[in-house]
């Protein structure tokens, strides 16, 4: 029997995928042929990132990549042996098999499911879901196996010789094996950092077992910085409900700065977190066990030495040197997570080729013609070589942010923020609503681009670069975010993230969060224009107040921030949804706070959410000018020359509604 119709059309799109790298059919059909076998003919682990896995396997044939560390002389027999039936490569002297200490597949995470190119999708609700019986069998004990799992398999043979094979499936490009030594040494500079802090000795098992998870951590460290898939190492420790901690160790990442590693030698913490379920206040999917690395003395102050538990490039860490104020309850995520009824349709199939440039290759921005992608910025790129904004688009921008002329606003009848306030004011729309700016994006090129991860126009998706720290502010902000090194101008610094709601589901968290001191919404609102009539259950807000990543810190400050937000569009080609993405406004010194102009109108009384009156401590504050303006119109606010404030003295944070 001849090939069925379904895979003559598979190959078609696989050739043609391929024949943009001039790889010849030949060597398709061979390859998928092997392909087919591993993946017992499932055709989308083969199609997945634009046929990624087909290309490594032609351009890598050997297969996924490995790093042996043989060892003699020590023995570790306490786990059970395991047969494994595909071990053809046999030694002289037989290496008996050891269980696999697996990595998760992402795409099997029972809480997380990876899809739409990346993006991160949640299931709520879902008691008797599909979802929550796969999390039970998760939580239960059995990893979900992939075909594709990066693994450590340990051998050991008679003679003494213990062998760990470290493989690596589908390495993110540029990806580079970490040598067997820097990987035992980094594994004896953490055991001798215990020794001597806990005084304690621990088992061979044990050390096998922290060179293996080092091992993980550095690959999914990679996995973000070059892949920007979503990694969830750190949730392996998924438990049943009230279970406890398994692991009491906390490993300190590779690569953590020189400050951190001289705090991380004190106490360790274990925090428990719990299922996005659970904190959004519907029904309970899983929980999640995970232990903090707090230090509560470094010098004097609480500290601690990474708030995002390693899922971003750089440790992002918190101290506080003012008050005895604790890290705050939320969970760190490093990409959008879309909850619930959020309608972020940015499937594959909905991106044209119009949308990308599938016939570049290496850096576009190196080409002679602007790529398709830079039809957005005017057939100009907005990044330059060195990674940060074009000068000319940064002003304009910033301009769009602080002195929009006429032609920057449309006059909307259907803005979602107006309704929301209408809801809780009555008020006619003409009363309030004067329009709202139309933004500038920025179109990166991505997964359906030829062009590779180091393309010049990819930025965002790199996710963070910068040395950043929380810190606790002096002058009664709250947390704020600073950088540990000099900023240049138009720097990308990070990327606004939290849970994708719609306005309809922010109204309603807003209703219930009235008496919290701060709030974390953003409005997606950059282009309501395009998209003609959007429905409250349509328009997209980021809410960052349980699940959302460092941006959630950033204070407010009036007019001259040193940080501007732009929209920048990655997956999708409507503006619908889009990336918040700040960029400095001018060159940052280190250890200066980080601010973006939240575009609060001080006027409006009317906002839902929760006021707060600006401490931002800028010459052009807003507030200061307003209290100035009342002070006129308001006689005897100011008795004996004391300020009383009153209700309408508040400010209302509304981080996205200019006028
Ligand atoms: C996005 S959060 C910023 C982080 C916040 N400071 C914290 O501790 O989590 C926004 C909240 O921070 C506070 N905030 C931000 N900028 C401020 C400013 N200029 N003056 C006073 N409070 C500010 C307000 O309470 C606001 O609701």
């Amino acid at each position: 029997m001849g090939p069925s119709k379904q895979y003559l059309e598979n190959f078609r799109r696989a050739c043609n995928a391929m024949n943009r790298y001039g790889i010849s059919r030949a060597t398709v059909r061979s390859t998928l042929k092997h392909l087919l076998k591993v993946y017992d003919k499932n055709w989308k682990y083969i199609e997945e990132d634009s046929y990624r896995v087909l290309l490594d396997a032609i351009v890598e044939p050997e297969g996924p990549k490995k790093m042996e560390i043989v060892t003699h002389g020590f023995e570790f027999i306490d786990e059970p042996e395991e047969e494994d039936d595909d071990d053809d490569e046999e030694e002289e002297e037989p290496l008996i098999r050891r269980p696999r200490l697996r990595s998760e597949p992402t795409s099997s995470n029972p809480a997380y499911s990876c899809e739409n190119g990346g993006m991160l999708s949640l299931e709520y609700n879902k008691t008797d879901s599909e979802a929550n019986k796969k999390a039970n069998e998760y939580v239960d004990g059995d990893l979900p196996r992939s075909p594709c799992s990066s693994a450590v398999d340990i051998a050991s043979s008679s003679n003494g010789e213990v062998k760990f094979t470290f493989s690596i499936c589908k390495p993110p490009p540029g990806f580079c094996i970490p040598s067997p030594d820097a990987v035992t040494k980094r594994v004896e500079d953490i055991y001798r950092e215990k020794f001597q802090s806990l005084g304690t000795g621990s088992s061979l098992a044990q050390v096998l077992k922290h060179v293996c998870k080092c091992f993980m951590e550095h690959r999914d460290a990679l996995d973000r910085a070059g892949n920007k898939l979503p990694s969830f190492g750190n949730f392996k420790e998924a438990e049943k409900q009230g279970g406890p901690v398994t692991d009491p160790i906390q490993i300190p990442r590779f690569g953590v700065s020189s400050e951190s590693d001289r705090c991380l030698s004190g106490k360790l913490r274990k925090q428990q977190m719990v299922g996005i379920d659970e904190l959004s206040g519907s029904s309970r999917l899983t929980k999640f066990s995970k232990e903090q690395p707090t230090v509560d003395l470094c010098g004097k102050h609480y500290w601690v030495a990474d708030i995002t538990r390693g899922l971003e490039t750089h440790e992002i860490s918190l101290v506080n040197e003012v008050d005895d104020e604790k890290l705050p309850t939320f969970t760190y995520i490093p990409m959008n997570v879309n909850y619930k009824t959020a309608n972020v349709k940015f499937m594959l199939a909905r991106i044209s080729d119009e949308n990308s440039c599938p016939n570049c290759f290496g850096d576009c921005l190196s080409g002679d013609v602007p790529c398709a992608c830079a039809v957005e910025t005017g057939g100009e790129f907005a990044y330059t070589t060195e990674g940060s904004v074009h000068e000319n688009f940064l002003t304009k921008c910033i301009n769009v942010t602080l002195k929009p002329t006429k032609k920057d606003y449309f006059y909307c009848d259907d803005c979602p923020l107006e309704r929301m306030k209408k809801k809780k004011t009555n008020r006619s729309q003409s009363d309030s609503c004067k329009g709202h700016l139309v933004r500038r994006f920025i179109k990166e090129c991505w997964h359906k681009c030829g062009c590779g991860f180091n393309c010049g126009n990819r930025v965002v998706q790199r996710g963070i670069q910068a040395k950043l720290q929380v810190f606790m502010t002096p002058e009664g902000k709250g947390w704020g975010l600073r950088t540990l090194e000099d900023l240049p101008k138009g720097t990308f610094v990070c990327e606004y993230i939290g849970e994708i709601v719609t306005n309809s589901e922010l109204f309603a968290r807003n209703e219930k969060n009235k008496n919290e001191v701060h709030t974390y919404p953003v409005l997606l609102d950059a282009d309501w224009s395009s998209e003609g009539f959007l429905k409250d259950e349509e328009a997209l807000c980021l809410d960052a107040t349980l699940f959302g990543n460092v941006a959630r810190f950033i204070n407010h400050r009036c007019v001259d921030a040193n940080m501007v937000e732009i929209p920048v569009e990655v997956e999708s080609p409507d503006h619908h949804y889009y990336h918040h993405a700040f960029f400095t406004t001018r060159e940052v010194k280190a250890m200066e706070e980080l601010t973006w102009d939240y575009g609060i109108d001080f006027d409006d009384d009317s906002h839902p959410v929760k006021a707060f009156l600006c401490k931002c401590g800028s010459k052009l504050c807003k507030a200061v000018k307003r209290k100035k303006r009342k002070s006129i119109f308001h006689l005897g606010v100011y008795t004996n020359n004391i300020y009383t404030p009153c209700s309408s003295d508040f400010f209302y944070e509304m981080t996205w509604h200019r006028k």
